[in-house]
């Protein structure tokens, strides 16, 4: 049987006029990259909060490792790592202060503690800033000091709040090859992210939106369910192609990338390919092709859903 890590019912974690976290429920298996994908203010700050033991949920059941929450809020900790999304190291300290100083609150201490940082300095490439302050360093410099720090003290679990919102794409392909050694270790991963392209990285998702959980699965298998046909049309005038196709009940979504014009039309419309085709005048070439996750995300979000049955 798999190992659960993270096991929620109903979670649910209201303010006074807003339920971030809307009867989530959850389980996350042992060395999974588990993400969680959606807009600003959809809840996935708050699920952390509620997950690490940090905010105390208004309704609901959750299991961390085995702690029940809030209960044992203060055992879990010890256990696991939290990387948020403001930068929150100490900018004046330098790069081994700041690794001592998370070591230290661990507990951990003399010669283990010099192991462990001249350990992280050379697997997190700062074996060369190691007395740079943490103010001076480059994005990606600060994020691999951020996640070194994270995981000092060996976490089973690590929980990363939209880790790469400040980095250039190659450090962020850098951070995730590290996230993967860390998973391939046997550490769990629950990172939340508005990107596209990270949550594919993700061994499984969850898409959310106004605290709700729209959609869950391998992002792979969330594609090849989608429920529409995706189609890439080019030609002249896209604009009014748009406009006029968005009257349509049967075209759930519209977006021009480049030169092409993206339509997602749903697949209870009888020959999807030909109806399209039939609805649009002038020299206008279309063709189907696969669906994307952002697919995926606009299907499941927004005023227009499309129903699954
Ligand atoms: N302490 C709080 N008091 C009142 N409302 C809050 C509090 N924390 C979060 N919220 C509200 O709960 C909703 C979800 O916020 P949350 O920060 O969890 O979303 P998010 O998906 O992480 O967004 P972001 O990426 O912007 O942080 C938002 O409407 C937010 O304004």
């Amino acid at each position: 049987m798999a190992d659960v890590v993270i096991q929620a019912s109903g979670l649910t974690r209201k303010f006074t006029d807003v339920t971030a976290v809307n009867a989530l429920d959850l389980r996350v298996e042992r060395g999974q990259i588990y993400g969680f994908l959606g807009p600003n203010g959809c809840g996935k700050s708050t699920t952390i909060r509620l997950l690490t033991g940090l905010l105390t949920p208004t309704e609901g059941e959750v299991e961390v490792l085995g702690y029940v929450l809030p209960k044992q809020a203060e055992a879990l900790r010890q256990k696991v790592g939290y990387m948020t999304q403001q930068f929150s190291l100490y900018q004046d300290l330098s790069v081994v202060e700041n690794l001592r100083f998370v070591a230290r609150i661990y507990g951990i201490t003399g010669a283990e503690q010099q192991q462990r940082i001249e350990q992280l300095l050379q697997q997190y490439h700062l074996e060369n800033k190691a007395e740079r302050r943490a103010s001076a360093l480059s994005g990606g410099q600060r994020q691999r000091l951020a996640l070194a720090a994270a995981v000092v003290h060996n976490p089973q679990l690590l929980f990363l709040d939209e880790p790469t919102a400040a980095v250039d794409p190659e450090n962020r392909r850098d951070f995730w090859e590290r996230l993967f050694d860390l998973s391939d270790a046997g550490t769990t991963i629950l990172v939340s992210t508005h990107y596209m392209d990270e949550a594919e990285r993700c061994h499984r998702i969850d898409i959310l939106e106004q605290g709700h959980k729209r959609a869950e699965g391998a992002p792979e298998q969330l594609m090849q369910e989608l429920p529409c046909e995706v189609f890439e049309l080019r030609g002249d005038g896209l604009r009014n192609v748009r406009k006029q196709l968005m009257q349509e009940q049967a075209v759930l979504s519209t977006a021009q990338i480049g030169q092409s014009l993206r339509v997602l039309v749903n697949k209870q419309q009888q020959q999807p390919q030909q109806w399209l085709e039939q609805q649009l005048s002038g020299e206008i070439d279309v063709q189907a092709v696969r669906p994307s996750l952002e697919d995926v995300f606009v299907a499941n979000t927004g005023t227009r859903h499309v129903s699954r049955d």
